[in-house]
């Protein structure tokens, strides 16, 4: 069993056929099509909140909003903020100032940061319109803690909180034995690289400790197929 208090935790990813996120340069590739993109539109209009690792922020620079206008005009209907908080996990504080989940939409952002995050760039962050920062490091290591930043991220009214990657945070999360449910989309192409991102890298799981899944359901949408796998966290 999954260790409470937490949010609902689901990754979403797009991989390719050969499991890679993106390319050896780290640069984001389109692997959904049009039908996935909106499949992933609408969870991201059902989830409280959207979170991507500082390094899916330094390369990519989303936006994380909903990008249909209906979806969010249902969200503000039902009382919440267009977007929901978008979330970075972030021990540095070295998300740009500018970036775009500051500039693009409204609503919330929380940067996730550990206590050896330098307090200028704290600070700066800070600057910007409905953003909080949250320390989650109750020994100092100088990284987040994810285990803490669930527990916190719960105490913010957070309940289903969905994870865009990247290929580093899955992997801790997965770890720590976080996370729900994953959806994962396998586009048509071969992206290659030992060193192109894979759904999980981090320092990997052992022989004798693999992370066991259950099959939810399989989908062909477009040229690719929708994997949706239950979390054995026991
Ligand atoms: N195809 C897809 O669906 C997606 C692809 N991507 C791709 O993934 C790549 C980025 O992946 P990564 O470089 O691995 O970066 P990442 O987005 O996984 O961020 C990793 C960083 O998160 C921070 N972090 C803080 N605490 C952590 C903890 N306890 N455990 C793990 N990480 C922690 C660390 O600074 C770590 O370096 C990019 O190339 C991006 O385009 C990213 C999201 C979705
Ligand atoms: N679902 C999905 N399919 C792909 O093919 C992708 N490349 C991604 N990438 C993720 O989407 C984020 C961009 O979000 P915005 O459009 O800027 O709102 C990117 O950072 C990845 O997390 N996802």
């Amino acid at each position: 069993m999954k260790s409470l208090p937490s949010p609902f935790i689901l990754i979403n990813s797009a991989m390719s056929a050969d499991g890679k996120l993106s390319t050896k340069e780290r640069k984001q590739v389109k692997i959904s099509g049009k039908a996935d993109f909106d499949r992933v539109d609408a969870l991201r209009a059902s989830s409280d909140a959207i979170m991507v690792g500082i390094g899916t922020m330094l390369s990519d620079n989303p936006s994380l909003t909903v990008k249909s206008e209906k979806r969010r005009k249902e969200r503000t209907l039902a009382g919440k903020d267009e977007n929901p908080v978008r979330i970075v996990a972030d021990s540095q504080a070295k998300t740009p100032v500018d970036a775009d989940i500051f500039k693009k939409g409204s609503g919330k952002k929380i940067i996730v940061v550990s206590k050896t995050a330098p307090s200028e760039k704290v600070n700066a962050l800070l600057k910007n319109p409905d953003t909080k920062v949250i320390v989650a490091d109750p020994v100092g290591s100088g990284r987040v803690d994810l285990t803490e930043m669930a527990k916190l991220l719960k105490k913010e009214g957070i309940e289903k909180l969905m994870v865009e990657g990247g290929a580093t945070l899955n992997e801790g999360l997965l770890a720590a034995g976080l996370v729900d449910e994953i959806n994962i989309f396998i586009g048509n192409m071969i992206i290659g690289g030992k060193n192109a991102p894979t759904f999980a890298d981090g320092s990997g799981f052992s022989e004798n400790n693999l992370l066991k899944l259950e099959l939810i359901s399989f989908e062909k949408i477009e040229d690719g197929i929708l994997l949706k796998w239950k979390v054995k966290n026991d």
